[in-house]
């Protein structure tokens, strides 16, 4: 069990919130987010983040040539390779918002000898086994993941972070994300499969088979968190989640993006109980499963902008967002002051 953040930092920091210069309630969301930035900092007005990290998990996932995306798995390394040159959508974003980025990889269906041999330091294996037809990857492998998850978000912590981003890249990976949420959820195949990256009427229809058939396949073995790993998952899924377990019981919070990111928080929850209030929520994702995941961690979005890029984009663009519901909460006046 996880210690929560304090309650009493929590409600000193909704105490200043009902007594800033504003009508009751008129900083909406940016109000709670302002209480909970207090709350995970145990500080009723902390200073905004301002060592922002964000971690790119990368992998490669067996479904991917199964038609379940509108693209082929040979992007995964091409898009690493964005990464690592600063080209990728979140690596634009990352640096507007003075966002430390870096890429590693878990479970690519490639190497990069050309390339620092860091970004390989924690690499599982390559690529998966398809889910619908047996396990992604063996207890070992799911075992070695898990570690990888927790040393990487040691060496974010050692390195001075104050809030935290998980992003992911592999072609396919949101066949994985949502059987996860749908295991651990005990959700319907048709209730959590979405487009991903833009899938057809038909594509979304076999999406939907392969969920099932997996789902199927792995049967109770879901109720545990590390088997339902090993069956549904992956080592860059695995070590997401283990990534943001390790963070909420450091008491380090965590900015969510999209589908692939909540399923890892998801599956956080069950590996350590009590991770999702150290957990917000940066954005709401086109992803019916991603939504569903929310509402089961009691977190809502941020930001809502039909996005679906992944890649930790959607929490890194909401970055500003609690930076500035920091400073409302900790420069404004209160009311009794003006009077
Ligand atoms: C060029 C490109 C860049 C991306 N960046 C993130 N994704 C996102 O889309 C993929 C998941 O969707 P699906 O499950 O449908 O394959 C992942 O790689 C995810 O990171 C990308 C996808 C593409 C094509
Ligand atoms: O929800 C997401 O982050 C997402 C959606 C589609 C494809 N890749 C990521």
């Amino acid at each position: 069990m996880i210690t929560p953040p304090s309650p009493t930092v929590r409600d000193a920091a909704r105490d200043r919130l009902s007594a800033l210069a504003i009508p009751a309630g008129a900083l909406g969301r940016l109000g709670e987010v302002a209480v909970w930035w207090s709350s995970v900092r145990g500080e009723t007005t902390p200073a905004p983040p301002s060592h922002v990290r964000a971690v790119v998990f990368a992998g490669d996932h067996g479904v991917a040539s199964h038609g379940v995306s509108a693209y082929p798995s040979a992007i995964t390394g091409a898009m690493v390779r964005a990464f690592v040159s600063g080209v990728a959508g979140v690596s634009v974003l990352a640096r507007q918002h003075d966002v430390t980025l870096r890429v590693l990889d878990l479970g690519v269906d490639g190497d990069f000898p050309d390339l620092d041999p860091a970004l390989g330091e924690f690499k599982v294996r390559r690529g998966t086994e398809p889910i619908h037809l047996t396990d992604a990857m063996t207890a070992n492998e799911t075992r070695q993941a898990i570690d990888a998850g927790r040393r990487i978000a040691e060496q974010e912590i050692a390195a001075g972070a104050d809030l935290l981003i998980g992003g992911d890249m592999g072609i396919g990976n949101t066949t994985p994300a949502v059987a996860l949420i749908a295991g651990a959820l005990g959700l319907a195949a048709e209730d959590v499969v979405g487009r991903g990256t833009g899938i057809d009427d038909a594509g979304l229809a076999l999406k939907t088979d392969v969920v099932a058939t997996a789902l199927k396949r792995a049967g109770d073995r879901v109720a545990d968190p590390v088997e339902l790993l090993a069956a549904l998952g992956s080592p860059d899924l695995a070590a997401q989640a283990s990534f943001i377990s390790t963070a909420a019981q450091a008491g380090v919070p965590v900015l969510l993006d999209g589908v692939i990111s909540v399923a890892a928080a998801i599956v956080a929850e069950r590996l350590t109980p009590g991770v999702a209030p150290w957990l917000a929520a940066g954005h709401r994702s086109t992803e019916q499963a991603q939504w569903r995941a929310l509402d089961a961690l009691g977190l809502e979005p941020l930001l809502d902008l039909d996005m679906r890029l992944g890649e930790g984009s959607g929490a890194v663009t909401a970055v500003p967002i609690v930076r500035s519901a920091a400073l409302l909460l900790s420069q404004m006046a209160l009311l009794d002051e003006l009077m």
